[in-house]
Formats: structure tokens, C-alpha cells, sequence
């Protein structure tokens, strides 16, 4: 089969590997479609994320959906000509975190494109069935790809404890804030502001459902939020860039008694937060690590049409052009990449 490994930084190799059999308990997937996420493209430019260093050649891609063409003699419940979303971690079973349901915790999970283990940029990929979630035929496997991120959404959504009628402020408004703004109003948040540095990123925010936007690098952020609540405070802060000075603000724009959620990672180690803030305003301070029993949900909402995937893709290319797929990605207003395997 064909797959793409990455073999240095900046560096794809389209390479032939044989064909995985599928194990009894899993099933072979034709790939139709990889999105591409922001730790794609880092590993594609630095070859490593913090202490996960790509030693090997790597076939990245970690958001996928396809059609089942072959099932291992165990698995019940998905047949040959099945489209269905791959869940890009497997963990172990094992452990005292998956016993406890936590299993997005599990220190020993397998996760696709996540070096030693490859990803989906490859025609096909064996693959627990237990991790491969059924799409109907009204959801296509290119938002089935966009589960995954969406995924991401949904636990922090829940994570955050997102209340009806609830004002959220997302901070960052890359793919995970735009599907974390739909994933809190299908939660019942009531109004979504969404800050962003980059003007062309607000506006999308604005056309995909955004109560309001603020630039933060060109307004106050405190004053958009007062505004936005009566000076009140925002319910809950949905930390989704990454960014130190966004992090370091969550404290003052939230209400008293609300939450602070964090997705996004730094590439800084500290970031300084007033922590009597935390204590002084009584908040939950929380962080949300990838997604647990979250796909069939995400799979519901998607069929349901109550969040909407597919707008957040900017563009669409094959595998073959996956080079400059990653260059296009990289442009500084592109939200999603989407990449064909196979239509
Ligand atoms: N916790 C998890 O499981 C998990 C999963 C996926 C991604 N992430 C992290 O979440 C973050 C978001 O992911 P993404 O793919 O959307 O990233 P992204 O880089 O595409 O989006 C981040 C956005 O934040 C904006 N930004 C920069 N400075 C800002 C500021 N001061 N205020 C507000 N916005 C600002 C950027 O312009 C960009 O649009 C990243 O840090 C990523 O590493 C975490
Ligand atoms: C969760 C996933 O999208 C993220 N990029 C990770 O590797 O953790």
C-alpha cells in the first residue's frame, strides 16, 4: 500500500508498505480522509514535540475516517463497506486509569501520528474495532475526520461544565476554538465571545456563530469582557490558543465562582497566573487532556446537524500533494487542512 512518512523535518517520502492484516479484534480501514492539525504541521517543521522526537520515518495524520473493507474474526457489530471515524488512541486496558473510565489519561495509550506510532496518511490502517465508531450515511468521512478535533471540543465543553444560558469567552480561534464556540452552544451556552490576534481568524469566528469577537491585541480584553457580561465576568473561560498572555488573563475575565478550562499547550514551560485570583474568586481552575467517550456523541451531533464540521476546512488536496498541503496549512489565516486518501 501507499503511505507518506515523514523522514525528516520538512521532508515527505511517499513510500510502498505492505498491507496490515487485521487482528481478530480489528478492522482493515480504506483511508478517505486525514484533517490537519497544528501538531501535524510541528512535527513536519521541528520533527518533535517536547519529548516526543521522530526517530524514525512517521506517517502522521491523526484525524481519519474510511471504509471498513475487512474484519478480524472477533469483531462484531461493523461489516465490510462500513464508513467509520478512527479514534486515534488506544489505550492500554490496563491500567488504574482506564479501570477508572479515564482512559484518555492512560500513560501508556497508542496514539496515531504520536512518534514511535504512525498515523493515517497511508491507504489503509488496521485498527482496534472498538475505536472505530460507525458514521450513517448522512455524515461523510470528511467530517467523520473532524470528529477528532471536535472530540477535543466536547471534553473540554464537558470539562467545563458548560451550563444553559452560560456567557463563555473562547480565547484562540484555530479549529479547536471554532468547534469549542459550537460544541458550548449545542451545551446551551447562552453567548460566545471569541478573541483571537489575528483579524481574518474573528471574522471567521463571527461567520461561524461567534456572539462577539475581540482582539486582544488591539483592544482591551478585561473592557470587551465587562461589556460583553455587565461586568460580571464571563461563566466560564475556554483557554484554546495557547498563548501566555491569553492564559495569564483567564483568571481576571472570569466571574466570581466560574471556571477556567485550558486546552491549549505553550511552548512555554511557566506562564505566571495571579493564583490568588483562583482562590480569592473560588474557581475551578481545570485543564482538559485529548477526549474520552466522546465519539459517539460527536458522531450524534453531526448526524443531528446540531454542530457543523465541514465549514472550518479552508481547503482540500490529495495525498499526493501532501507537501504542499503542509505548506498551505502553515499559512498563518488557514483554520483546516483536509487531505483526500481515497474519494
Ligand atoms: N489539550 C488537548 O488535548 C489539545 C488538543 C488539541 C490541541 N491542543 C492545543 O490547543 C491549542 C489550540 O489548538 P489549535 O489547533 O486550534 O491551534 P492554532 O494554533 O491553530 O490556534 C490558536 C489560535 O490562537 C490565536 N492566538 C494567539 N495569541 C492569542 C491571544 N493572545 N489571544 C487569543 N488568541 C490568540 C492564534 O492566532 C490562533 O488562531 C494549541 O495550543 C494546541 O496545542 C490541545
Ligand atoms: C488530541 C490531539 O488532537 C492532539 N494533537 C494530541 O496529540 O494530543
Amino acid at each position: 500500500m501507499h503511505v507518506v512518512e515523514l523522514t525528516e523535518p520538512g521532508v515527505f517520502e511517499h513510500r510502498e508498505r505492505d498491507r496490515p492484516d487485521p487482528a481478530a479484534d480489528e478492522v482493515l480501514v480504506e483511508v478517505r480522509h486525514v484533517g490537519i492539525c497544528g501538531s501535524d504541521v510541528h512535527y513536519y517543521e521541528h520533527g518533535r514535540i517536547g519529548d516526543y522526537v521522530v526517530e524514525d520515518p512517521l506517517i502522521l495524520g491523526h484525524e481519519s475516517a474510511g471504509e471498513v473493507v475487512a474484519v478480524g474474526d472477533e469483531v462484531t457489530g461493523l461489516d465490510a463497506g462500513d464508513e467509520v471515524a478512527l479514534e486515534p488512541g488506544i489505550p492500554c486496558g490496563e491500567c488504574a486509569r482506564c479501570r477508572s473510565g479515564e482512559y484518555n489519561l492512560c500513560p501508556d495509550v497508542e496514539f496515531m501520528a504520536t512518534p514511535p506510532d504512525d498515523g493515517a496518511f497511508a491507504e489503509y490502517v488496521a485498527w482496534d474495532a472498538d475505536f472505530a465508531h460507525r458514521l450513517p450515511e448522512s455524515v461523510s468521512t470528511r467530517a467523520g475526520a473532524l470528529c477528532e478535533p471536535l472530540s477535543v471540543a466536547l471534553h473540554a465543553t464537558r470539562r467545563a461544565e458548560i451550563g444553559l444560558g452560560d456567557a463563555v469567552l473562547v480565547t484562540g480561534a484555530g479549529p479547536i476554538g471554532m468547534l469549542v464556540s459550537e460544541a458550548v452552544r449545542a451545551a446551551g451556552a447562552g453567548s460566545v465571545l471569541v478573541s483571537d490576534v489575528v483579524p481574518e481568524k474573528l471574522e471567521r469566528a463571527e461567520a461561524y456563530g461567534a456572539t462577539a469577537t475581540v482582539n486582544p491585541a488591539e483592544e482591551s480584553l478585561s473592557a470587551a469582557v465587562a461589556d460583553f457580561t455587565d461586568g460580571e465576568g464571563v461563566d466560564a473561560v475556554i483557554e484554546a490558543s495557547g498563548a501566555p498572555p491569553a492564559v495569564a488573563s483567564t483568571v481576571d475575565v472570569v466571574r466570581r465562582g466560574g471556571t477556567v478550562l485550558c486546552i491549549g499547550l505553550s511552548a512555554e514551560d511557566e506562564i505566571p497566573i495571579e493564583t490568588n485570583e483562583i482562590v480569592d474568586k473560588e474557581l475551578d481552575f481545570r485543564g482538559s487532556f485529548r477526549f474520552r467517550n466522546t465519539y459517539a456523541d460527536a458522531v450524534s451531533l453531526l448526524e443531528r446537524g446540531a454542530v457543523d464540521v465541514e465549514k472550518i476546512i479552508d481547503f482540500e488536496m490529495p495525498m499526493a500533494d501532501l507537501t504542499a498541503a503542509f505548506e498551505r496549512a502553515r499559512e498563518p489565516d488557514v483554520v483546516k487542512g483536509m487531505v483526500t486518501v481515497r474519494e
